[in-house]
């Protein structure tokens, strides 16, 4: 039924799949719920976050992947092969897979990532950069001596790539993002209204009313938790502008990521972006007033795509048609035997 060429963004946040023919067919939190008492998988994915901050004393949620990198091995492994059976239903299949990873990752960081796909049923694994998928995906041409800039702010991580000729010209991964944000929403409710908050609530203000600088006419939502000095339940009303004031601190180092790789970029590279604008792409694009913040900041205006939380995935998919020439054919499939071949020539 599906074709056997797949794309995976394995994001900290969210899991995208491509398959060749089909586009996106599943869009899932990367999330694992354990039954403590028995070290047992009792949920994944959708159903796993559905539990996130409601589960009782037996019961976790965790996010296999932190800042963008595999944080617990065995979880990741079984979380992508639940999502590659969930899609191809329990037929014998070996996929090859083209799989994103952050632009600055150490080598241990990258073979977690291959192991952790070849585990989960893969018959052939090929990483590509976030920002290149991301490009991709947003039909952005990089085949030519141009240069393109992407800012894809996900979950965990923060990458920011000027892309020319299929390569990276200059590149960074901040450790910061959409999970930042939802952890400084979280600090500043409880200082600013005396109300705890939990990471879910926080998110979905995020998304209802998050903003990255100030808004005409400000939206607001409503904050539900517990009082810090009652211990009851309440609620309190929080605008774009509260939330703009939560997340200053690592949006404003963001912001200075960004400048630093405009500075470092040779200049002809710089006028190509100066006219192009820049990619912004992951679910953090999607913040109100994005648009506004790249251009009052960097002075280029910003290209935001249809959904820039599937961008980086259909990337992933379109990056089969271009393989060898990613990185002047750097890039290869890696074999289980071909990854322990690295690592032994790297120690
Ligand atoms: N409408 C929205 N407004 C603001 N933030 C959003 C919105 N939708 C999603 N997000 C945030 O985007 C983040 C997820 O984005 P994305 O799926 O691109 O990241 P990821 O691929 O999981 O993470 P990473 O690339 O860091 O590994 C989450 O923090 C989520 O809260």
């Amino acid at each position: 039924m599906l074709g056997t060429d797949i794309g995976i963004d394995l994001g900290t946040s969210t899991t995208l799949i491509h398959v060749k023919g089909h586009g996106i067919v599943l869009r899932e939190p990367s999330a694992v719920a354990i039954d403590r008492r028995t070290d047992k998988i009792c949920a994944i994915g959708e159903e796993a976050y559905r539990m996130l901050g409601r589960t009782n004393p037996n019961l976790a949620v965790y996010f296999p992947l932190q800042q963008g990198v595999i944080s617990d091995y065995a979880l990741a492994e079984e979380m992508v092969g639940f999502f590659l059976k969930k899609i191809c239903g329990y037929r014998i299949w070996k996929p090859s897979v083209v799989v994103c990873m952050p632009s600055i990752v150490t080598g241990v960081e990258q073979r977690a990532l291959i192991k952790a796909i070849h585990g989960s049923g893969a018959r052939k694994v090929c990483p590509v950069d976030e920002p290149i998928a991301s490009a991709l995906g947003a039909g952005i041409d990089i085949s030519t001596a141009r240069g393109r800039m992407v800012v894809d702010i996900g979950g965990g991580t923060t990458d920011i790539a000027v892309i020319s000729l299929y390569g990276i010209s200059n590149a960074t991964s901040v450790r910061l993002a959409g999970n930042d944000f939802n952890h400084a929403i979280v600090k500043y409710v409880r200082h600013t209204f005396g109300l705890l908050i939990g990471e879910r609530m926080a998110e979905q203000l995020k998304m209802e009313v998050g903003c990255v600088c100030h808004m005409e006419e400000p939206k607001v939502a409503l904050a539900k938790g517990r009082d810090i000095l009652s211990g009851l339940p309440r609620s309190v009303e929080v605008t774009s502008d509260h939330l703009l004031e939560a997340m200053k601190e690592p949006l404003d180092l963001i912001m200075s990521s960004i400048k630093s790789i405009l500075e470092d970029t040779p200049p002809e590279l710089s006028g190509d972006i100066y006219q192009d604008g820049i990619l912004v792409s992951g679910g953090g694009a999607l913040l109100g007033g994005m648009s506004q913040w790249i251009l009052e900041n960097t002075g280029c205006h910003a290209i935001i795509p249809e959904d820039p939380v599937e961008c980086v995935a259909l990337g992933t998919g379109k990056a089969f048609s271009c393989l060898d020439k990613l990185h002047g054919g750097l890039y290869q499939y890696q074999t289980i035997e071909n990854t322990y071949n690295n690592q032994k020539g790297q120690e």
